[in-house]
């Protein structure tokens, strides 16, 4: 389905900022999934190299004509706002908001307070003091540094952000484009009552950092602040949506439009050629390096217990993974050095789920984590006791968080629901899949949860080359021939790249 945006901002004659930026912005994030761009133009202005040199602003009865041709129709799933140039603006936008928060609870509001043009010009009459009303509305602020502080007054940007997280806005995505850093840095803070369908976020703090370009830049915060709410539209979760909007500024960035003195964004699909933020804090003090894999993990069967990864093995699973769940001490050790005897036998790579401690003492082939695990266990002993690692993601923030360590292998799911484990607000469906592929293309990836022969082909058609499944298995009535029916389906299934 398309999903509809609503940017309410100003028109930026150079083509670089406001409406403009938002238009081209979404136009190439909609090639993940469609989007829809409907704009309700509060200003007209003329800006270029030499400055703001006029800005006329639109009168809200026409603001209001706007929004009541696009009803109910076009009725937006996120809300971008932009340039609001005055008080009447900025309350009938509240009053909007109201109305259609109460119409649909989902909807969700990006607020990009813009307040000057980045050649110099105040653009908007706004003062503090009358956003006041507006922030319990905002769900994802997005202020440059020096906005950050205005709205504010405070001079430590955390701070800032805190106090605004406390007035009532549920997320700052604080833009440090205009920092001194060597580092074009970004954090988003959110407050812990944010919810995305139902959802909190995870973390609640995400710092991305890109190579800082030099050069006299123009509506960066405006894109940044599109894709952001474009990624939100698509159902990405916060934190995710704040890694596809990086990726996507950075690269646009990277690819700017030089005229004259002037540079804009330049703007191309997320594809395998993007490169990845750095994450702050998943950068381990010393490098990691874990051994990749011996085959391609293929079919890759997770099992409750010895006896069923057994008849995995003798059914001629190749890839399996011993995920013992509710054993004791005594039975934990028996079963995973019973799995490691097997597996040698039978050249099978073992992953042991969660018992990382066992499975270096025992001598496993490789150790599966998930990224709550990773906190608890002790990578660094993992790493030289040489055992592959594989990780668990839900989403492209934790992907990045995983690739970061370098692992063997990541996992993404749950693809479909699932009633092995609860995954409830982790679902991926197939639409993200193919991003996935393209940005961790370096990495084998494997994609787990509700996968069955009758929904495998469509999976692997998203890019994905690689199959974990638990239930489908334990559940076939003749365990070879479900065996050799996927193996051999994965195996001769015809990739584009
Ligand atoms: C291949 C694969 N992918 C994901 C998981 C899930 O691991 P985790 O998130 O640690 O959850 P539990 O399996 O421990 O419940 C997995 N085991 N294997
Ligand atoms: C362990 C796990 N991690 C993500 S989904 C999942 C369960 C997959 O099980 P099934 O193949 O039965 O859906
Ligand atoms: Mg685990």
């Amino acid at each position: 389905m398309t999903a509809v945006i609503w940017s309410i901002a100003g028109s930026d004659n150079s083509g670089g900022a406001g409406i403009q930026a938002d238009l081209q912005t979404i136009s190439q994030l909609g090639a993940l999934a469609p989007l829809h761009l409907c704009t309700l133009v509060t200003a007209v202005t003329a800006q270029g190299p030499a400055g703001l040199i006029a800005c006329q602003s639109v009168d809200v009865r026409l603001l209001q004509q706007q929004a009541q041709s696009l009803l109910p129709e076009h009725a937006p799933a996120v809300i971008k706002t932009g340039l609001l140039c005055n008080p009447q603006q900025l309350d009938w936008v509240i009053g909007l908001v109201q109305q259609l928060k109460q119409q649909n609870p989902q909807l969700l509001v990006v607020c990009d307070p813009v307040k000057q043009c980045s050649s110099g010009g105040e653009l908007s009459e706004l003062q503090p003091q009358h956003w006041q009303r507006f922030w319990p509305y905002v769900d994802v602020l997005t202020p440059n540094l020096p906005e950050l502080q205005y709205l504010s007054s405070q001079t430590n940007p955390a701070t800032a952000a805190d106090w605004l997280l406390q007035q009532g806005v549920k997320a700052v995505l604080i833009k440090g484009g205009h920092s001194d850093s060597a580092l074009a840095q970004d954090q988003l803070r959110i407050n812990p009552a944010f919810r995305y369908r139902g959802f909190p976020a995870y973390p609640q703090q995400v710092t991305l950092a890109s190579p800082k370009l030099a050069g006299n830049r123009h509506g960066t915060g405006c894109v940044l602040s599109a894709a952001l709410a474009g990624a939100l539209a698509q159902g990405f979760a916060l934190e995710d949506a704040f890694v596809l909007a990086k990726v996507y500024i950075q690269q646009g960035i990277q690819q700017a439009v030089q005229l004259g003195n002037y540079c804009h964004n330049g703007h191309r699909a997320v594809d395998a050629s993007s490169t990845l933020p750095q994450l702050h804090c998943a950068v381990p003090a010393q490098p990691l390096s874990f051994p990749p894999l011996s085959a391609p993990l293929g079919l890759y069967l997770v099992l409750p217990d010895y006896a069923t990864l057994a008849l995995a093995v003798a059914a001629g699973a190749k890839t399996v993974q011993l995920r013992l769940k509710q054993q004791t001490d005594v039975e934990l050790r028996r079963q995973i050095s019973a799995a490691i005897t097997l597996c040698r036998q039978h050249q099978v790579q073992l992953f042991i789920n969660d018992h990382w401690q066992l499975a270096i003492e025992l001598g496993a082939y490789g150790v599966h984590l998930g990224q709550e695990d990773v906190d608890q266990a002790n990578l660094q002993a993992i790493a030289h006791a040489g055992l592959r690692l594989g990780l668990s993601c839900h989403g492209l923030y934790k992907l990045l968080r995983a690739e970061q360590l370098q692992p063997s292998y990541l996992a993404i799911g749950a693809v479909f629901a699932t009633q092995t484990k609860d995954m409830s607000g982790k679902l991926q469906g197939l639409d993200k899949l193919p991003l996935y592929r393209q940005l961790f293309r370096q990495r084998p990836l494997v994609a787990i949860g509700g996968i069955t022969p009758q929904n495998a082909a469509a999976v692997l058609s998203t890019g994905i080359r690689h199959l974990a499944l638990v239930s489908a298995f334990v559940q076939a009535e003749y365990k070879p021939a479900f065996v050799r029916q996927l193996q051999q389906l994965i195996e001769e299934f015809p990739h584009a790249d």
